[in-house]
């Protein structure tokens, strides 16, 4: 210790001395400079630091720093003003520690020595000082009690009156000392901290200290404040008191209030565009529902909207717009931009335009009439909406009736929520974008799939056409002059129009397939194909994959897809020519898929449906076939439809010098012969034959007679003009057929008449049940 200080300190009353250096206190002696001259060991400890550290260091080096208020005032500034300093001090140890203590700095002269120096007395809780210690010492009563600046009160402990108020007390409290003493807080009215149970804790405790945070004091002039009470029993002449110390919170209370308050407002807010940033990426009309409902709730705004440029920004349309206090969506108006000039250029240069008063804001009058008075409107907050490369619109905020000032907060949220709507405004129009671009990418693979399946098909009709047009005629090239074939051909073209299924009855070569085709040309699916399947001629395994198509690999030799008939058929008519030849097994798929109009290629997953026309042809009696079984009686009634029979060529005579003309001028043509004559002998001769063939039958004869022909004049070798003649001459028939055709031809004779006079069994010469039977043998029926 310096000797300078054990100078002064020889000086000092040493009682004194002795009571303030007491082992336990937090002393220190100053210089004028502010500069530690003696630190106590306890105060050493408490600042973390050697004692050597401290000495002769400035008392400003331990100033927290953090302490705003603190560090523009150097502490030591402070102090050294005056002669006497109680207060807060706020310091950081060594190790960085803040401390908050409450110090007391008393400036001490020593006369002779023409020094003078700071003690410093610290205490880290007011209440730790010994006030049995100031009792006795009046000069520090008076420095800790009197004339501390902080209200300070004290009671005695049986009836809780007050014994001593200070100074700050009567100025905190308006109570003036003597109408305070001898009273109890409650008697003054002051607080209520004073109940049995507080009164029970105080006085069963030896050493207590109990602190009471945001206790109400009602003051002398019935003004309210807020205060954290802190009582201590304390020793004065070894008589317990109880201390009061009134440490003011009213401000710290407000200001907390109104921080709480707009940390509230401010979480809210955040909340909300949190929320309506979630939005983002929703359908616009029901994110700009959201944003006006949740923005106007959260302002507390009346009138909240949205409105949008039209082309131009000549006009802006409102969007969406929210009433706060109907609770309710309502409908906006048009405004057209150049009727209110000052706003919209204000609005475009400033983006933002908040008006406390409306109806006489130089940018907002224009609105005044014909909108914001009729509306109560007294105050708007507008926010232009940015959009990619221009501006979407306005976001308005619309205040009404009562005055009111827009703070800086309410600009803030308001631009918050116009940069949602921006980016809600372009993540819907990428939406919509990105959605044309799908549509019209999946437009695209539709298009080209249809494509492809219609040029395979189209590949699979070429091929298939070009193998059908050598078997079949047009209808053009259709030739009669019977009575009989005209109206098989009136029967044709009153079924063609229509989709009904249609069969054709009749013996082979008689022209069914040629009428199929007269069928198809004269029906509205002309455009269509007619695809025709000879059920006869596709060996049995094979017949449902040419009729349903099939998958690759469905089965040994399934390379690739193929489509079948029905497939092909799509749209037109199929035709099933000999279908009497229709295995059984495949006649009830043949009947479903005709029932359903679905049919499922072999190995496929799925069925597909197809929409065609069936016309079916057979040279048999189905009726017969149904009855041996042969042929499935549902498929057949949903095939009769409607029935066409096509009489045979001998029942038909007339037709046969045209047909033979006919003939005669295509072969003559395709064989290059000048064939220009025909007898009427010939003629005459091919009429009286039967033709069991049928109009094939003349066709091919006609052909090789033009081939073997080499004048003008038609010869039909080895065909004789007498009937008799003609029959036995035709090489190729056996028997059976002779009789047959013989049979058959006395039968169309006498029309089908078998017994009694002119009858058939007659002209043959014998008896009917003998004809009868033979026809059975032949097969001889007539068609109905
Ligand atoms: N009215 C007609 N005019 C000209 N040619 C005809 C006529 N009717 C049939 N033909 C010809 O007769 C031949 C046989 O005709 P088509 O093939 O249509 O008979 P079909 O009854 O279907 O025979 P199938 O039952 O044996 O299949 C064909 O060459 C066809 O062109």
């Amino acid at each position: 210790m310096c000797a300078q200080l054990q100078k002064i300190w020889s000086e000092l009353n040493p009682n004194e001395l002795a009571k303030v250096l007491h082992e336990k206190a937090l002393i220190c002696f100053l210089n004028q400079s502010g500069k530690f001259m003696y630190v106590s060991q306890p105060l050493t400890v408490l600042l973390e630091c050697d004692e050597s550290e401290l000495l002769n260091k400035s008392i400003n080096s331990l100033q927290c720093t953090k302490v705003e208020q603190q560090a523009k005032h150097p502490l030591w500034g402070i102090i050294s003003n005056e002669t006497f300093w109680n207060g807060y001090i706020d310091l950081s140890t060594k190790r960085g520690k803040d401390l908050r203590v409450l110090t007391t700095f008393a400036l001490l002269e020593n006369k002779e020595l023409h020094e003078s120096y700071y003690i410093g007395i610290f205490d880290l809780n007011p209440l730790h000082v010994d006030f049995q210690m100031f009792k006795e010492n009046d000069s520090c009563y008076n420095s800790f009690f009197n004339n501390s600046p902080i209200p300070k009160s004290v009671f005695d402990l049986e009836t809780f009156k007050y014994v001593d108020v200070n100074e700050a007390w009567e100025d905190y409290t308006g109570f003036n000392r003597n109408n305070a003493l001898n009273h109890t807080p409650n008697e003054l009215k002051l607080h209520t901290v004073f109940n049995s149970e507080f009164i029970n804790t105080i006085k069963s405790s030896e050493n207590i200290s109990i602190s009471h945070d945001k206790v109400e004091l009602i003051n002398h002039s019935d003004s309210i404040k807020h205060a954290t009470l802190t009582f201590k029993k304390i020793f004065i002449h070894n008589q317990a008191y109880l201390l009061e110390i009134i440490m003011d919170s009213t401000e710290r209370l407000k200001y907390q209030k109104v921080l709480e308050k707009i940390s509230k407002k401010s979480v809210q807010k955040k909340d909300v565009i949190l929320k309506l940033a979630g939005l983002v990426g929703g359908d616009l009309s029901y994110v700009f529902k959201e944003i006006t409902r949740l923005a106007a709730k959260t302002m507390r705004i009346e009138r909240v909207s949205i409105w949008q440029f039209e082309e131009g920004k000549n006009t802006i349309a409102c969007q969406s717009a929210y009433n706060l206090k109907e609770h309710d969506y309502f409908k906006q108006v048009e405004f057209k931009a150049h009727d209110y000039p000052k706003y919209f250029q204000y609005l475009f240069k400033h983006k933002t335009l908040r008006v406390d008063d409306a109806i006489h804001s130089e940018q907002t009058e224009e609105f005044a009439e014909r909108y914001l008075k009729p509306l109560n409107i007294t105050a708007t907050l507008d926010v232009l909406i940015q959009g990619h490369q221009t501006h979407y619109g306005v976001l308005c905020f619309e205040h009404i009736g009562s005055k009111k000032e827009w703070t800086i907060e309410d600009e803030e949220f308001a631009t918050s929520i116009a940069n949602i709507i921006s980016l809600a405004v372009e993540c819907d129009k990428r939406n919509t974008a990105e959605i044309e671009l799908i549509k019209s990418n999946q437009k695209l693979v539709g298009l080209n799939s249809e494509l492809k399946n219609l040029q395979k098909k189209l590949e699979q009709e070429n091929i298939y056409l070009r193998e059908e047009i050598d078997l079949v005629f047009n209808y053009e090239e259709m030739v009669y002059g019977s009575k009989s074939f005209s109206q098989v051909l009136t029967d044709v073209e009153r079924v063609a129009t229509t989709n009904a299924t249609v069969l054709l009855l009749g013996e082979s070569g008689t022209g069914k397939e040629l009428l199929a085709r007269a069928i198809h040309n004269t029906s509205s699916r002309k455009s269509k194909p007619l695809i025709k399947v000879n059920c006869a001629a596709i060996p049995k395994e094979l017949i449902e994959s040419e009729l349903f198509g099939h998958k690759k690999g469905s089965f040994t030799g399934a390379i690739s897809d193929k489509l079948g008939k029905f497939q092909l058929a799509d749209g037109g008519t199929l035709f099933l020519d000999e279908i009497g030849e229709l295995p059984l097994d495949m006649q009830p798929k043949l009947l479903r898929a005709i029932q359903e109009s679905e049919i499922e290629p072999i190995g496929g997953t799925k069925t597909q449906k197809v929409d065609i026309r069936i016309i079916a042809a057979t040279n048999r009696d189905l009726q017969e076939e149904v009855q041996a079984k042969n042929f499935r009686e549902d498929l057949y009634f949903r095939i009769n439809v409607f029935p066409i029979i096509i009489p045979p060529l001998r029942e038909r005579i007339e037709d046969i010098p045209i047909l033979l003309e006919h003939f005669v001028n295509k072969y003559s043509k395709l064989y290059s012969k000048s064939v220009k004559y025909i007898s009427e002998e010939t003629k005459r001769d091919l009429q009286s034959y039967s033709w069991p063939g049928n109009i094939r039958e003349l066709e091919n004869l006609v052909e090789r007679a033009i081939i073997l022909s080499n004048d003008e004049k038609l010869k039909i070798p080895n065909f004789k003009s007498s009937e008799k003649e003609s029959l036995i001459s035709s090489t190729n028939l056996s028997l059976d057929d002779v009789q047959r055709i013989h049979i058959k031809k006395i039968l169309h004779k006498t029309n089908w008449k078998i017994e009694g006079p002119d009858g058939a069994a007659e002209l043959l010469q014998m008896k009917p049940s003998t004809l009868r039977d033979r026809m059975k043998k032949l097969g001889l029926k007539k068609l109905t």
